[in-house]
């Protein structure tokens, strides 16, 4: 007998949407939870979606990918039988413990159920960019982190009440969990510049004053099933010491709860980025935001995934590729019209006008730039929310943000019958 779960938490717009976990710490109640905290992460980002969430309660790591693919299906029909799953009912998406493979077990399970639907792609996001896809679904919730931080880190006034010096660009990061949300994170952070100092995992740590390189310890994790005993980093056997370790930006990027009353009192991050939802308890908050720590609350800071599964959506239910899947197919393609324009105008462009037309923009250029997008305008939204209604912290801002918009949303729309 295997408990699993799905939580639609407000109907406000429809269709509802959340993730699917795999965890053995999955219940109700946590998955209640998440599916609230969806409904407000999508207000925040004004992504037209009402909250979901989804779990199963399995330890992964005890099924072989056979058993794994029948208990995704078996849980897909049972969706579909409650009604539970559809591009206008409902959506579901990775969380932790699934990913693209996943749902294309879901999509093709719902298809099975669904010959003859036009969008029976749109039931589920974050697929296989070979079934209906999107570039930049995978990368998108670490990305837009760090544009979520790259914005933080840019007002200066901020920064100095902090103690910190303006922008991502030296900022010392420790990073937990080297997982979906973890690993492009820490990737998108270092290219900015930032110094991926120490990275956490369940089985251990490392530490490195220099920097450790991201893609180089991902792959060694994956090699050798460890992260430890890399390179000349230093292992740190019990990896939740890194949480308290000294550096600018602390992102906990795993699960729940990881920053509780208990040790909030020795963080020396000055800035808590939530890549997990929920890693700090009410409690650590309250202790944090009395210590002058900034904590960059999780349904602002993830809502990357959620902002590109509804392009994803969009491009299913228009059944558009959003210009060329492959860049390299992309640039021959704007070679040709470069040469028909010049066929037809007589005129020959200049060599600047020529490379802007060929390196055009393809899927990836619109969903980043989306994302960034996203990202940048509800910061700004929350920020001037908090100057405005002298919130304690950017958490009460971004509720204050994400609970007028739904409440909007309620008021206008009245009651039925
Ligand atoms: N995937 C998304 O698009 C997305 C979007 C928004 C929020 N989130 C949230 O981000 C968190 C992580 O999700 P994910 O999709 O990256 O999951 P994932 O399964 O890809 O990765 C999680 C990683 O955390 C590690 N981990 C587990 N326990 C740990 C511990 N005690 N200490 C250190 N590392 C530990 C795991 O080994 C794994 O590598 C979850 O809270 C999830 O709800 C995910």
């Amino acid at each position: 007998m295997i408990e699993a779960y799905r939580v639609q938490h407000s109907h406000h717009k429809l269709p509802t949407k959340g993730g699917i976990r795999y965890a053995e710490t999955v219940n109700e109640d946590e998955v209640k939870a998440l599916a609230a905290l969806m409904s407000y992460k999508c207000a925040v980002l004004n992504v037209p979606f009402g909250g979901g969430k989804g779990g199963v309660r399995i330890n992964t790591s005890k099924y072989d990918s056979r058993t794994l693919e029948r208990i995704t299906r078996r849980y897909t029909m049972e969706l579909i039988k409650k009604n539970f799953i559809g591009p206008a009912q409902d959506v579901p998406a990775p969380d932790y413990g699934t990913g693209p493979r996943e749902m294309a077990w879901i999509y093709s399970t719902y298809q099975e159920f669904h010959p003859g639907s036009i969008n029976a792609a749109a039931c589920v996001t974050g697929k296989p960019l070979t079934q209906s896809g999107i570039i930049g679904r995978n990368e998108a919730t670490g990305l837009g982190l760090m544009y979520g931080l790259r914005e933080v880190c840019c007002f200066r006034e901020d920064m100095q009440a902090l103690g910190l010096s303006p922008g991502l660009e030296g900022k010392r990061v420790v990073v937990q969990g080297l997982g979906n949300v973890g690993y492009h994170s820490a990737k998108f952070l270092q290219e900015q510049g930032a110094i991926i100092i120490g990275i956490a995992e369940y089985e251990g740590g490392l530490f490195d004053e220099n920097g450790l390189d991201v893609d180089a310890v991902y792959h060694h994790r994956r090699a050798t099933k460890s992260i430890l005993n890399f390179g000349r980093a230093r292992n740190i056997k019990n990896s939740r010491e890194l949480l308290e370790w000294d550096c600018d930006i602390l992102v906990p990027a795993a699960l729940e709860g990881q920053i509780t009353e208990e040790n909030a009192p020795r963080i020396k991050a000055r800035i808590v980025g939530e890549g997990a939802n929920g890693p700090v308890t009410a409690e650590a908050e309250e202790i944090l935001t009395r210590r002058n720590i900034m904590v960059v609350p999780d349904m602002y800071l993830n809502a990357g995934g959620v902002t590109v599964s509804y392009f994803e959506w969009l491009k299913n239910l228009a059944r558009v590729s959003f210009g060329r899947m492959d860049r390299r197919y992309n640039e021959m393609n704007n070679r040709r019209l470069v040469e028909a324009i010049e066929k037809a105008s007589g005129v020959s462009l200049s060599a600047e006008m020529k490379k802007e037309i060929v390196k055009g923009a393809g899927e990836r250029d619109l969903v980043y730039s989306g994302l960034e997008d996203g990202m940048v305008t509800a910061y700004h939204n929350i920020r001037e929310t908090k100057l405005q209604k002298k919130t304690p912290n950017l958490r009460t801002a971004a509720f204050v943000v994400a609970l007028d918009r739904i409440a909007a949303n309620y008021i206008e729309l009245g009651l039925f019958p």
